[in-house]
């Protein structure tokens, strides 16, 4: 069974004080098999974070429907993991209480969840941290604990938009290696949006271009380079070849609105 069906999902945001309603994405359809990591690329704009937001239930499509494991998403759940690009971290809690946060949700007793927060504490290397409050960390640490804090949810699926786009170039390499290492170790299915194309498709798996609003995609890319990755790729002939691939795919699409 597919991980993700994304079936005719069209999304017309209605006119405000009598202008024109925003037609933010016409129908599309998508098929996301298990463990795929897919990225999404497209002008700004486009509807990328508008799909993703439907993904993840916290918007209604205008037409179609998404079915996560054969079920109709009506709303969010903790099948899906969500990260975004500003930190959301709750500033009221600790890093260990962040990461906790969906497993007292859950009822997960004391004793079970600090397991899982060390766990995952390490795994996004911040021991040390855990008593620390998010205004005492810099951003890339606020994005780990964002990280940690979506998988130990256990999602199924991982849907993130533009979850590195703050961060430094140096800081941003490393996490992608680290969020590849966990994908690869955990076996989630990934969705994820970015405006970075070397960063699109040294992650994925499979790769979508959308084009401008209203989007639609108009290339789906496999990207067929062994896993695991490490930055060495980035030097390689056909990454290098497909990086120029989609750089042509998305430049025709992009314009400066105001
Ligand atoms: N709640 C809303 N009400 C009205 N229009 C909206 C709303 N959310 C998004 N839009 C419009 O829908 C279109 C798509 O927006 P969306 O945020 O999905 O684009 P995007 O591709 O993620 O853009 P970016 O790359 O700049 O983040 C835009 O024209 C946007 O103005």
């Amino acid at each position: 069974m597919s991980a993700v069906e994304i079936k005719n999902v069209g999304r017309v945001f209605p006119a405000r004080r009598g202008g024109e309603p925003t037609v933010a994405l016409t129908p599309v359809s998508l098929d996301i098999a298990q463990n795929e990591f897919v990225t999404i690329l497209g002008p700004s704009g486009c509807g990328k974070s508008t799909l993703l937001r439907i993904v993840g239930g916290l918007d209604d499509p205008s037409t179609g429907e998404v079915l996560v494991n054969g079920i109709r998403v009506v709303g969010p759940g903790s099948d899906r993991g969500m990260v975004f690009q500003s930190y959301t971290l709750f500033p009221w809690l600790t890093v260990a209480e962040n990461i906790a946060f969906g497993l007292r949700e859950k009822g997960m007793p004391k004793s079970a969840r600090d397991g899982v927060v060390q766990d995952y504490v390490r795994k996004v290397g911040l021991n040390g941290f855990e008593h620390h409050w998010p205004r005492q960390l810099s951003g890339g640490m606020q994005q780990r604990v964002a990280i940690a804090r979506a998988l130990a949810n256990d999602p199924a699926i991982l849907l993130m938009d533009e979850p590195f786009g703050a961060l430094d170039n140096q800081t941003r390499g490393l996490m992608q290696e680290l969020l590849l290492d966990i994908w690869q170790s955990e076996r989630k299915t990934v969705l994820f949006v970015t405006h970075d194309i070397e960063e699109a498709i040294f992650l994925a798996s499979r790769c979508l271009a959308m084009s401008a609003r209203p989007g639609r995609i108009k290339a789906d890319v496999p990207i067929a380079l062994p896993y695991p990755r490490d930055y060495h790729l980035k030097a390689d002939p056909t990454f290098v070849d497909l990086k120029m691939r989609m750089t042509e795919e998305i430049r025709g699409e992009a314009t400066l609105v105001a």
